[in-house]
């Protein structure tokens, strides 16, 4: 049997609630994405108790800073052997080779490419002309040469990306069972069609999380891939 490529972003402050989340849809998901809220709120001790419930857990940390400090959070991850740990592409060619280089020896270091909350016009406000698209492609060459092991994208250009780098590692957030963009997600495609193009790892959040049902939100988006 393939195994599950969903990972549940537990995006909540509490760790009972997380926990209790994380207990109930373990049979339905690949492993569990903690990022900011979660780790500002438990550290290294609510990464543990997620870790405990057995499934791979993704630092979904969008590392961010000159290279020497970026290498050092590495180093301090090392101790929770996470699966997988994300920086951002626009920390630089150099601040990605350190971070893979001091990178646990089981962790894939993957770079965010552009935010999937953000469009053309977001990123004409930042000064990034061109489409997302174009940024997109980039940053996944420069990430491919700095020695990453892949990178963060929306399902609008995991298909391009795949063609151009056929071997990496391919986070796909940003997924909605309908389709359609919603809240502060902009480039939006569903967790089938992600696939299908190619996606590693298929990121769902609130569709399971904050469902009525998250155990049968979680069924149902296992049983269309
Ligand atoms: O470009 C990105 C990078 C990371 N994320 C993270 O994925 C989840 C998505 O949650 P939903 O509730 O399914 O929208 C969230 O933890 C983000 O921090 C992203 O959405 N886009």
């Amino acid at each position: 049997m393939n195994h599950n490529p969903v990972f549940l972003a537990l995006d909540m402050p509490q760790l009972d609630a997380a926990t209790a989340l994380a207990k109930k849809v373990k049979g339905h998901v690949g492993g569990f994405k903690l990022g900011l809220e979660f780790f500002c709120a438990h550290g290294h001790h609510g990464v543990h108790e997620i870790a405990h419930l057995g499934l791979p857990i993704f630092l979904d940390l969008k590392l961010h800073d000159i290279p020497n400090t970026v290498a050092g959070a590495m180093h301090s991850l090392h101790v929770l052997e996470p699966s997988i740990v994300t920086v951002h592409a626009s920390g630089g060619r150099a601040m990605m080779e350190d971070a893979k280089a001091a990178a646990g020896e089981n962790t894939k270091v993957v770079a965010v490419t552009l935010l999937t909350s953000l469009d053309e016009r977001d990123m004409a406000r930042t000064g990034i002309d061109g489409s997302p698209h174009d940024q997109v492609m980039r940053l996944a060459e420069l990430a491919e040469s700095a020695g990453l092991d892949g990178i963060v994208c929306s399902g609008a250009e995991v298909g391009a990306v795949h063609k151009q780098w056929s071997d990496g590692y391919f986070v796909v957030p940003g997924l909605r069972p309908g389709g359609k963009a919603s809240g502060d997600q902009k480039r939006v495609v569903t967790p089938r069609q992600a696939r299908d193009d190619g996606a590693s790892v298929l990121v769902v959040g609130r569709p399971i999380s904050k469902a009525g049902d998250p155990v049968a939100a979680a069924r149902e988006i296992e049983a269309t891939l």
